[in-house]
Formats: structure tokens, sequence, C-alpha cells
């Protein structure tokens, strides 16, 4: 037991982190906030054309100072993006002010739902399977390591995950209201 005044959904691209969330903050009545979109409010910029104005590095430097400003709230629903969790200091503070979900998928599965997308830089050139293989070695532990809980919504429908990982939530999550 993490007992945390936000919530947060780590895992990898396609795994349903944002579509999952937005559903999963409104059973809960938390605050839904997205950060890849809260990235592109900010820069006025899609995540594409950040990493291609500013390479991964930049991205991920607007990625960990968003996030320590996030964490510093309550009462939030945190979907990261895949990578958010390689920074240690990210993992850190998503741990501290936190209680965080793994959303597992399978790559073959990740290859159905992201087969015609154009907005992950990570997936635009090369073999899909290859890429998003190598990632799940890399990341997998890494994912497995900051998670307080795991959740695997293969094969679930988006409202279906939802309302399940919400249930799995009633009793797993001790929601604290420290603000920082
Ligand atoms: N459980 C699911 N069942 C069916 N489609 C899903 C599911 N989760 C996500 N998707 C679809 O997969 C795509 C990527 O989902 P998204 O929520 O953006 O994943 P993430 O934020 O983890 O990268 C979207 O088109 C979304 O509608
Ligand atoms: O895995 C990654 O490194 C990334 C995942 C994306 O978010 P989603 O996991 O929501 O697709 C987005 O942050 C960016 O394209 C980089
Ligand atoms: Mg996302």
């Amino acid at each position: 037991m993490n007992p945390a005044p936000n919530l947060v959904l780590v895992g990898p691209m396609g795994a349903g982190k944002t579509s999952i969330g937005k559903r999963l903050a409104a059973r809960l009545g938390l605050a839904f906030v997205d950060c890849d979109h809260r990235l592109e409010e900010v820069t006025g910029a899609p995540v594409p054309l950040i990493f291609e104005c500013e390479g991964e590095a930049g991205f991920r430097a607007r990625e960990t100072a968003l996030i320590a400003e996030l964490m510093r709230g309550h009462g939030q629903l945190v979907a990261t993006g895949g990578g958010a969790v390689l920074a240690e200091d990210n993992r850190r503070r998503l741990r501290e002010r936190g209680f965080v979900v793994h959303l597992q998928v399978s790559v073959s599965q990740q290859i159905e739902r992201l087969a015609r997308d154009r907005s992950r830089p990570l997936l635009a050139f090369g073999d899909k399977r290859a890429r998003l293989e190598s990632l799940a070695v890399e990341r997998g532990p890494i994912y497995d390591a900051v998670a307080d809980l795991a959740f695997d919504a293969d094969g679930l429908t988006v409202p279906i995950a939802a309302e399940r990982l919400g249930a799995l939530l009633e009793q797993r999550w001790q929601r604290s209201e420290v603000a920082a």
C-alpha cells in the first residue's frame, strides 16, 4: 500500500494510459491530466514537432519539468508518456506523490492499436514490431519497478478496463489528500 494524493498511469505506447486514464479519472472523481497533451497545450506544438525542433532530449526536459510541477498537486490522475519513467527524478517524484499503475499490453496489441498512428515519433521510422519489442525489453523492468500495481488491459475495451481498474483501485489505493 502506497498512500498517495495522486494516481499515475505508466506503461508502453498504446497501453491505453490516455484513453483508459480519462474514463478512470471521471469514475474516481479525479482531475485528468495527460502529460503529452499538456506539453502540446503549453508549447502549441504537437509531440512530433517538439521532437523535430528540440530533439528527444528537449522533449524529455519539458516532460521532467511538467512532472515536477504536476506532482506538487493532488487529486489528479496523471497519464504519463511511455518514456517518462526513464529519468530517475521522474520515477522518484511519481512515486513520492502518486500511486503508480503499470498498464500492461502485448506488442501484438500495440501494433494493432498503433498501426496507423502518426503521433509517436519513436515509431515513425523502421520496423514497428522490432522497435516495440526492444523498447519492451528496455523499459519493461522499469515499469515493474516503479509501479505499485500492474493491470493487464489486453483484450478489454476501454470502458471495461476503466471499470475493472477503478474497482481494483477502490480496494488497493489509499487516497491521501495531503497538499505538497
Ligand atoms: N483497451 C483498449 N481497447 C481498445 N483500444 C484501445 C484500448 N486502449 C487504447 N486503445 C486505443 O489505442 C490507441 C492508443 O491508446 P492511448 O490511450 O493513446 O495509449 P497510450 O496513451 O498508452 O499510448 C487509441 O486509438 C485508443 O483508442
Ligand atoms: O514511449 C515514449 O517514449 C513516448 C510515448 C508517447 O506517449 P504515449 O505512451 O502516451 O504514447 C509520447 O510521450 C512520446 O511519443 C514518447
Ligand atoms: Mg498517451
